[in-house]
């Protein structure tokens, strides 16, 4: 492995060069959407029969259209093939998902008395139904089935489905399935990328329309979502996989290096930096990845290299404290870690990013998998904008009013200021004194 580590020193960039290291693989999809565009278009028009030649095009997996459907044997196969280990794993980590997101549940009205006599409030409601959409290209994700569905179960969304590429073999993962049959799933499909969005989106024989798809994936299947917006919710940008790790120098090079492989392992199109203040850590950190590379198979390696030595990954170096944090600011990653024997010094600074993990013993791994909080996080900046996926991503309110007759000529005064003024007779009418000809 002699690929180069890539080392930057914010003070000597020019803010063109600072941009460059802002930009992700979501940054430009443009060649992206344009080999979705058919994709989408052929899945609109031909259902199923588009799904089985994707399914064989891009995941080398020769399945009928009635073989789209996990079926019941399919699901009794998965539980005999995942180990007691793993199945106590996924059990662990949904008990954990499970209970940090029933905490995020809004009860199911609110109401405050907003004026005497005038009552305003929300009522929550589940949406109607929801595609959780789980990955499959570069690895398999039981936890990402957890992450996504969750939340929607909790919600108490009347139909949560999944939607993942099959394997050659024409299979699903297994333990996706376990995790299924673990929290309830019973609806999986074969399919991935963007011809997975576009029959949810649309419709097939075997796949039902879903008013939203969550989940991350590749850049056809986020390309995918984009282009499909008018057409399905497409829920929080969930790109490529992307973190940030901040170390002061306080902490051991070699223990930064660890943990910017979590998130770099993804794949070739994912993003990963060390941020660090301190001269001795970075140059510590960069020594320790032959060591790092050394426990980690050919092609963990091969990707988490790629991102390391490229233009969207690598060591920064930061004059100071200020200049770190408002690099990190400006990137707004989608995994933020703090090395650091003092780290809740930094929160206080933390404006964007999707999580923030504190401390030496809060690795992303441990968000990725089992603390609880959700690993579906914004990615490509949008955590300026934009929160973890989360229980109210799967439900709506609705405003609720209710003005009692105490209440009512306060309210109805003003508003009929307000109305004529913008020039609503209709609206101004409805509040004057032609109205008491008609109460009961
Ligand atoms: N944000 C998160 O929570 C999170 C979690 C896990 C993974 N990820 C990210 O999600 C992504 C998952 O990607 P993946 O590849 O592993 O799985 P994926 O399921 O998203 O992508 C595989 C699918 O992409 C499509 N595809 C592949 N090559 C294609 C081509 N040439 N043309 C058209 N479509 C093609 C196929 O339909 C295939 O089924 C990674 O980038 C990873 O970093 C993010
Ligand atoms: N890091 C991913 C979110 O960006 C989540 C994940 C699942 N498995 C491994 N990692
Ligand atoms: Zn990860």
């Amino acid at each position: 492995m002699n690929k180069k580590i890539s080392f930057w020193q914010l003070d000597k960039l020019s803010s063109d060069q600072q941009e460059q290291l802002l930009q992700r693989t979501e940054s430009d999809l443009s060649n992206y959407m344009t080999q979705v565009q058919p994709i989408i278009e052929q899945v609109r028009q031909q259902g199923d029969v588009a799904l089985v030649e994707f399914a064989r095009r891009f995941d080398d997996a020769h399945i009928t259209a009635d073989q789209l459907r996990v079926d019941a044997s399919e699901f009794d196969a998965a539980s005999a093939q995942v180990d007691e280990q793993t199945l106590t794993a996924i059990r662990f980590a949904a008990d954990n998902i499970r209970r940090y997101h029933e905490a995020q549940k809004p009860g199911e009205m609110t109401m405050q008395e907003v004026r005497s006599g005038s009552f305003v409030g929300e009522r929550f409601l589940p949406i109607p139904s929801v595609a959780c959409y789980v990955p499959r290209g570069k690895g398999s994700f039981p936890s990402v089935l957890l992450m996504n569905a969750i939340p929607a179960l909790v919600a108490g969304v009347k139909r949560t489905i999944v939607v993942t590429p099959p394997g050659a073999d024409g299979s699903v993962d297994a333990a996706t399935l376990v995790a299924c049959r673990e929290i309830g799933i019973t609806e999986v499909y074969k399919c991935g990328g963007a011809q997975a969005v576009a029959a949810v989106a649309y419709g097939t024989e075997t796949l039902p329309r879903c008013s939203k798809i969550v989940g991350p994936g590749s850049p056809w299947m986020v390309a995918a979502k984009q282009l499909l917006s008018s057409r399905i919710d497409p829920g929080i940008p969930a790109g490529p996989s992307e973190s940030i790790v901040f170390a002061d120098d306080s902490v051991d090079g070699a223990l930064a290096a660890l943990d910017l492989l979590i998130e770099a392992e993804h794949g070739p199109d994912s993003s990963a930096y060390l941020v660090t203040t301190s001269a001795e850590v970075a140059e510590a950190a960069i020594a320790a990845f032959p060591e790092h590379w050394s426990n980690m198979s050919a092609q963990r390696v091969e990707y988490s290299s790629t991102v390391l030595s490229g233009l969207m990954g690598g060591v920064v170096l930061a004059g100071s404290t200020e200049q770190a944090f408002t690099f990190i600011n400006a990137y707004g990653p989608e995994h933020l870690q703090i090395l650091s024997t003092d780290p809740w010094q930094y929160l206080g600074r933390i404006e964007n990013a999707g999580e923030v993990l504190l401390g030496q013993h809060s690795p992303s791994t441990l968000g990725n998998y089992v603390l609880g909080c959700n690993a579906v996080l914004p990615t490509s900046g949008a955590a300026a904008t934009v929160s973890p996926l989360g229980v109210m991503d799967f439900m709506k309110f609705m405003s609720v009013a209710y003005v009692t007759e105490t209440g009512y000529p306060e309210m109805a005064e003003q508003a009929r200021v307000l109305a004529t003024y913008e020039g609503f007779d209709g609206h101004a009418n409805a509040v004057s004194e032609l109205r008491k000809k008609y109460l009961r």
